[in-house]
């Protein structure tokens, strides 16, 4: 832990994105500027000892969740062996993703340094980068919050928790939204640690169960989710419509799915407001109420990319269906 006056080691784990893209030959931009280059560009603090690794160069929307799980063992060994503080240089695409997946493992290990996920929306041969400033507040953030454990998101001058922050723009600077209401948002978070923690298994040990993602709309029927059952699914996030609402038709597919054995959370295609159980459906059923009675679990604050992390990672860790339903209920 770190006394003021006293210097931070702060470990920087490079794994691409925007913030280390260039545009290659083709005009295309890809990520391959190292994590050293990327520091040599700002003024690191003089009380912070960085040091840099290249984990992976990629794009964060071909990351699997065993890259993913890759970066958060990493976080837990480095925090291990005496960090103070741990930047991740990330694409932006599933950075809510990934930082979740390092939240619910640094949390299981214990550790007490910070973790702070950043990236870029514009590449590092834009005139005017935004990967830098980013950069320097995540190093500020990571080497001067100790003691401070858990993982967050900081982005265009902001400090955000990682439960129910999401990308909200594909280009605008400040591209990541956190929810609304902190006390909600813990919430989330605590309810979804403890469900985490009370099943069995450790979640980051093999491949985790598969979940699939199901996104509604007018007139949506049973063939998507019935293919992700025939794939194996053993957890399904639905992308409803409004508060979480859906048709007679995927009740039925649900009510099936659920007395099969699949995990099923309903979370909103709509950008923000939480999703809840209340209508009734009309014309023949099918709203949210009507899916909370086929069996299916509310996600009230993680949309559809976080609700699907946290689902993998508590069928992974051996929840069953009580388990499922604390930790994004409570
Ligand atoms: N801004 C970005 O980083 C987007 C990029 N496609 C990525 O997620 O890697």
């Amino acid at each position: 832990m770190t006394r003021p006056g006293t210097t931070a080691r702060v470990v920087v784990l490079a794994t691409g994105g925007t913030i280390a893209a260039t545009h290659d030959a083709t005009g295309a931009l890809t990520p391959g500027r190292s994590a050293d280059a990327l520091l040599a560009g700002i003024d690191v603090p003089h009380r912070l000892h960085v040091t840099a690794h290249r984990l992976m160069a990629m794009d964060s929307a071909a990351m699997t969740p065993a890259d993913m799980a890759g970066i958060a063992a990493r976080t837990v060994a480095e925090a291990r062996a005496g960090a103070d503080g741990i930047v991740v240089l990330h694409g932006t695409d599933t950075m809510e993703e990934s930082a979740l997946v390092a939240d619910l493992a640094v949390a299981q290990a214990r550790t007490a340094a910070p973790v702070v996920f950043t990236g870029a929306q514009r590449g590092a041969d834009h005139p005017e980068p935004d990967g830098p400033g980013n950069l320097l507040l995540a190093l500020h953030i990571a080497g001067g919050a100790p003691g401070s454990p858990g993982a967050r998101i900081v982005f265009a001058g902001k400090a955000m928790p990682v439960w129910g922050t999401r990308k909200t723009s594909t280009v605008a600077l400040d591209g990541f939204e956190s929810w609304p209401d902190m006390r909600e948002a813990d919430a989330a978070r605590r309810r979804g640690l403890a469900a985490f923690a009370a099943a069995d298994g450790p979640a980051s040990e093999g491949p985790l169960p598969r979940v699939d993602t199901v996104a509604l709309y007018p007139g949506a029927d049973a063939a998507a989710i019935d293919a992700v059952r025939a794939a194996g699914a053993r957890g399904l996030v639905l992308e409803a419509m409004g508060a979480g609402n859906a048709n007679a038709v995927v009740v039925q597919a649900v009510r099936e799915a659920v007395a099969a054995g699949v995990a099923v959370v309903v979370t909103t295609r709509v950008p923000c407001g939480p999703a809840f159980a209340d209508y009734g459906g009309g014309g023949g059923g099918g709203g949210g109420a009507d899916l909370a009675g086929a069996g299916a679990v509310f996600s009230p604050v993680l949309r559809s990319g976080q609700a699907r992390v946290l689902l993998a990672a508590l069928l992974g860790a051996g929840a069953g269906p009580g388990d499922v339903a604390r930790a994004f209920t409570g």
